[in-house]
């Protein structure tokens, strides 16, 4: 029978560890969800680059679309693991990554991924594909000989949760779900959930 930890995330720890183990492709990669200033939500998946003891940090472009939808501060992540049958919900709060954590994070990426994000005006319209590789070759010419500098549109983002579901699929679609919610004394003891 499946045993919800006490502390979520130590559990989210331990399942990502073992969707790493099944040698699973991209099992760091989450569904973001966030929502327009018309209510409309839009998902997108992301990388998800490291798990703080505070919460868990992306990068983007902070002048895509999402970009501009995570300065309501509040949005929606979503793990699914189909080798394991899981499936991780977690809502929180947004908080910019401090300019430092982000350089040095952007230092660590490949030359030319840095050079993309220079490049790529994300979410925005591209007249051609010749456009943005001309955009490449212009910047890869004007950092040659230096490093490239993290873009001051890019960067991470940290969500804070607020509320962590668990779920592991059971015979019948009798399902397991767990839910913790973060209260002003830290995590709730997780709850059961219908499936
Ligand atoms: C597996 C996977 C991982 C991705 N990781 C990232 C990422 O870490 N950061 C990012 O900005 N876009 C990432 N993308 C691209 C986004 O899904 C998305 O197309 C892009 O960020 C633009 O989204 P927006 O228009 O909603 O801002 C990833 C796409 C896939 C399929």
């Amino acid at each position: 029978m499946l045993e919800p930890k006490n502390d979520p995330f130590e559990w989210f720890d331990g399942w990502l560890e073992e969707a790493k183990a099944k040698g699973m492709a991209d099992p760091n990669a989450m569904a973001l969800s966030t929502v327009g200033t018309d209510g409309m939500p839009s998902s997108r998946m992301v990388l998800l680059k490291e798990r703080t003891p505070r919460g868990f940090v992306f990068y983007t472009n902070f002048e895509s679309r999402k970009g501009g939808e995570l300065g309501h501060g509040m949005a929606c992540l979503l793990f699914y693991w189909r080798e394991l049958s899981r499936q991780i919900r977690i809502e929180g709060t947004l908080e910019r990554v401090a300019d430092e954590d982000s350089d040095l994070y952007f230092s660590t990426r490949p030359r030319l991924s840095q050079i993309g994000a220079w490049a790529s005006m994300q979410s925005r319209p591209l007249e051609s594909r010749e456009h943005l590789l001309a955009r490449v070759e212009e910047l890869e010419a004007k950092f040659e000989g230096s490093e490239v500098p993290r873009p001051p549109h890019w960067g991470g983002t940290l969500l804070i949760p607020r509320r962590m579901e668990f779920w592991q699929a059971g015979d019948f679609r009798l399902h397991d779900r767990f839910e913790y919610l973060y209260q002003a004394d830290g995590w709730s003891v997780p709850s059961r959930l219908f499936p």
